[in-house]
């Protein structure tokens, strides 16, 4: 796993306007695989700044990991050192897609919802996007459910962070 201070996410923040950090809520089932026991995982957000380094982990611990990115923070350069790896497999897509969430759940046993505009100045600058993808975590947890297969989930969701109102009616206007 390459160290965290060797990378760069998508879009910086600096220090000091760094996001809070994430809640998260977890639901496993291990699969075995000619004897082999390792586990499928779905990783929403996989091409992000954790969910890269999430998936370097799982892939050096023998797992599978899918990642469903829209790559619009994330990057396939922070995913360079797996992009390779027989493991990982790589889908390009919101998660308010519900189409596109079922197919990377589809199999899983795992799922790692790290998708979301994280981050003070992104949320700032473009408040009505971000707003329009909080429900891309309710797709993701009902395609989940009714896949019924998936016994783990892991949910970041970031912090609800807005501006004040009359700096929304200026970025909007
Ligand atoms: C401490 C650390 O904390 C944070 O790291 P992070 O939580 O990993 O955030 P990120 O932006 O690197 O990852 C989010 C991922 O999520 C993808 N993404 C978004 N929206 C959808 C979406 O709607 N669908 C899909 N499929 N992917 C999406 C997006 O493309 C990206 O790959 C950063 O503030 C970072 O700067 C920092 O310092």
């Amino acid at each position: 796993m390459a160290g965290l201070g060797t990378r760069r996410p998508g879009r910086r923040l600096q220090a000091s306007r760094r996001p809070q950090h994430h809640c998260a809520v977890i639901l496993s089932r291990t699969t075995s695989l000619q004897g082999i026991h390792h586990h499928e995982n779905s990783s929403n957000g996989g091409a992000g700044f954790n969910g890269s380094h999430l998936s370097e982990y799982l892939l050096a611990a023998g797992d599978h990991v899918t990642v469903l990115d829209d790559l619009s923070t994330g990057s396939l350069e922070n995913l360079r050192g797996v992009l390779d790896h027989p493991g990982i497999r790589l889908v390009e897509g919101t998660i308010l897609d519900r189409t596109a969430a079922e197919s990377v759940i589809a199999g899983a046993d795992r799922l790692f919802h790290l998708a979301a505009a994280v981050g003070v100045m992104l949320i700032v600058e473009d408040p009505l996007t971000s707003l329009r993808q909080y429900p891309g975590t309710e797709v993701v947890l009902d395609a989940t459910v009714a896949a019924g297969e998936c016994g783990y989930c892991v949910a970041f969701q970031p912090p609800m962070v807005l501006p004040e109102p009359r700096t929304v009616a200026r970025m909007v206007s």
